[in-house]
């Protein structure tokens, strides 16, 4: 960023080079609100439909020409007044600033959630304590943070700004959790990386659009940093089981360091452990037996080199798919075991560096950085992409489940065909047999993907199912495939929530009983029956569809944690529990939502569906609900009230404080 002037350093040919690059409904938006200017209000708007959402765009050149000529106006004049802190305008106008960013209008009912989302007050999730409460109460209440990934900082960072005692629990020698472990090559984020920052980071300047993981793993070290977060965490040291004390009210907490064991009485636990955390390796004859290098993508040895060597990946999915094109690029040979070809979809900035032009003007327009924001979580509004992902009941077909459905397959297979086109005799093994989006949906650079990599001729694609490994290679459909390097690109647990720690809750009450009945469940993602004071993080249905990015949920359920530790502090109680009948009733409403995503098609081979045919990782409830009740967990039903972001109604029907 330091290479990037100031407005104040910067010349007219600087300013017009950079805006030139701005994403015209974000300068509009924003330009709006900084000036005021009707002209921007009034201007004609392309629409067109994305699934039930009509968006408006920016739509002549002309249009675009004048948005340009009067950001650049305005930030000549900004500079030569000296280019001081800018207000943010009024607050009447927001709403209506921020619709003209998203391209639709945004109801006034949803004011609060817009508004959350374009992060103008980065620390608005943490704690707003009310008055009277001395700092003294808080310092005799101490919480567990399990994790250091996404989620853990997400707490700790709220924790430090609430004044609540913490430690963090983390078994890495580093923060980063899933960005940490995923070193194999090509590992990188496909969530566009200005959308998969804490709203406490916004102001990061990442450096591409999709940050590789060496990228995003700095991000998240730069928050342990800015945050002060290293001096409250236990690295290398993992929490091996928790058990709840009820006479105490408080949880004993048994981990492992490299100083041997901590056991910790703590009043509360946030359980930040991720569920794609912990590799899953497949089962295959003859494993223990291959001689060579063998390892999962989320286990990639520091330091391996594939140059010139032989390499198996084993697995179809994102990992396999993402390592493939550049482990091709350099390795003498390399063999893609797919059981099951995946959708991949195109996006031209997926490899793209943020261009200067971009960061400057993320540094010098005055909250631009929050209406981008805004813009990235608009797009993905629920009406369009919960709805894409919805199966029509009355629609018939072999290969779609809507006719939007059918729709996305033909543009992917049109996409397949042109791509294979050198190769035909790939192109059925590469189509998948299930519909688009009943799995996670898999983002490649348009020319430089797992297409392209198997049109090289040192890569072979074997649908032959694996025999057994060998201890110089691969045997499938009788032959034999000789490689010096196996990867398993098989997933995770991600079923198995909260493993392996045993977790002990009120009257020694298992988990595992719990969730006997049909897999995980938690109550808004975050609580669970009989275990008091025990909160999740990308707990159980936190996979969400649209609206948000995942990254917004996690936050959400660390703001609800942190919060309710805050309403006990306040209310001077110990503990908070979900009532059986409040999970329950979440259940049953995952449960009513859940029968019309794609993803339970029975077709579907992916972590999304468990072994009851459900899913416990994705969220299939609009996330607009969701952020209702996560906000005001008192208000467990749909009800008409938004709350206001007060500390008071926290305890409502659902929860029992003791
Ligand atoms: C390869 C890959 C790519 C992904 N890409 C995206 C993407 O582009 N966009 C997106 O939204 N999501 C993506 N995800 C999902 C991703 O996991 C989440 O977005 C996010 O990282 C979850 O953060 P978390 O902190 O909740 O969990 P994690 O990042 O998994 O962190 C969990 C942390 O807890 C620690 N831990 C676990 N158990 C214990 C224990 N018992 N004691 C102490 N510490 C423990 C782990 O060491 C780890 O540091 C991806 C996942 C993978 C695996």
């Amino acid at each position: 960023m330091s290479n990037i002037p100031d407005l104040a350093a910067s010349t007219d040919a600087v300013i017009e080079d950079a805006v030139s690059h701005a994403d015209p409904m974000v300068l509009r938006g924003v330009l709006y609100q900084l000036t005021g200017d009707d002209d921007l209000a009034n201007m004609a708007m392309a629409r067109s439909k994305r699934e039930d959402l009509t968006i408006s765009d920016v739509e002549s050149v002309a249009d675009v020409d004048l948005l340009r000529a009067k950001a650049i106006t305005y930030l000549r004049s900004r500079r030569d007044q000296g280019a001081t802190d800018a207000d943010l305008g009024p607050q009447e106008r927001l709403l209506k600033s921020l619709s003209m960013t998203a391209g639709y209008e945004l109801p006034e009912v949803e004011r609060d959630l817009w508004i959350e989302q374009a992060a103008f007050d980065p620390m608005q999730r943490g704690v707003h304590w009310s008055s009277g409460i001395a700092p003294e109460a808080r310092k005799d209440f101490l919480v567990a943070v399990v994790g250091s990934g996404l989620s853990g900082l997400a707490a700790a960072v709220q924790l430090k700004h609430a004044g609540i005692p913490f430690i963090v629990f983390e078994k890495n020698a580093e923060v980063g959790g899933t960005w940490y472990e995923n070193r194999y090559p090509g590992a990188r984020v496909d969530t566009a990386s200005r959308g998969y920052s804490h709203q406490f980071g916004i102001n990061y300047p990442f450096p591409l659009a999709f940050c590789a993981r060496d990228e995003q793993l700095k991000y998240f070290k730069w928050i342990a940093d800015e945050f002060g977060l290293r001096e409250h965490t236990r690295f290398n040291t993992e929490v091996k089981a928790m058990t709840w004390d009820d006479a105490a009210q408080m949880w004993g907490i048994r981990a492992e360091g490299p100083d041997g064991a901590h056991d910790v009485r703590v009043n509360a636990v946030i359980s930040c452990v991720g569920f794609l955390s912990r590799p899953q390796l497949p089962t295959i004859a003859g494993m223990e037996s291959f001689e060579g290098t063998a390892c999962h993508s989320a286990q990639w040895p520091e330091g391996l080199s594939v140059d010139g060597k032989r390499v198996a990946v084993i697995g179809s999915g994102a990992s396999g798919y993402q390592t493939l094109p550049v482990i091709a690029k350099t390795a003498e040979q390399t063999y893609l075991f797919q059981r099951t070809a995946n959708w991949c979809f195109d996006d031209a900035e997926y490899l793209q560096p943020t261009p200067n032009q971009l960061l400057w003007l993320e540094k010098n327009i005055p909250f631009y950085l929050n209406f981008e924001r805004l813009r990235l979580n608009a797009l993905r509004h629920p009406d369009s992409v919960m709805s894409g992902c919805r199966a029509d009941p009355h629609y018939v077909d072999d290969h779609a489940r809507s006719a939007a459905n059918k729709l996305v397959r033909d543009n992917r297979v049109e996409y397949i065909n042109k791509q294979l086109a050198s190769r035909p005799e790939l192109i059925d093994k590469m189509i998948p047999p299930t519909p688009p989006l009943s799995s996670r949906p898999i983002r490649v650079d348009p020319n430089d993907n797992v297409y392209g990599a198997l049109l090289r001729d040192n890569v072979a694609l074997v649908s032959d199912p694996i025999e057994r490994i060998t201890p110089t290679g691969v045997r499938a459909g009788g032959k034999d495939y000789p490689v010096d390097i196996l990867l398993y690109a098989t997933g995770f647990k991600a079923n198995d929530f909260l493993w392996p720690m045993e977790v002990r809750g009120r009257d020694g009450a298992r988990i595992e009983d719990l969730w006997a009945k049909d897999g995980p469940r938690a109550y808004l993602g975050a609580m669970l029956p009989g275990f008091p004071n025990l909160f999740m993080s990308y707990g159980p249905h936190s996979n969400n569809f649209g609206g948000f990015h995942v990254i917004d949920l996690l936050e959400l359920a660390v703001q609800f944690a942190v919060r309710s530790v805050a309403g006990l502090i306040e209310q001077n109680k110990k503990s908070v529990e979900v009532t059986a009948d409040g999970y329950w009733k979440f259940a049953e409403e995952l449960d009513r939502e859940e029968r019309h995503m794609l993803y339970i098609d029975k077709r579907a081979q992916n972590y999304y569906q468990n072994e009851f045919g459900r899913s416990a990782v994705n969220g299939p409830i609009d996330i607009r609900r969701m952020w209702r009740w996560m906000r005001d967990p008192a208000q467990v039903r749909d009800g008409p009230r938004v709350a206001d972001a007060g500390i008071s109604p926290y305890f409502g029907a659902d929860l029992a404080v003791a």
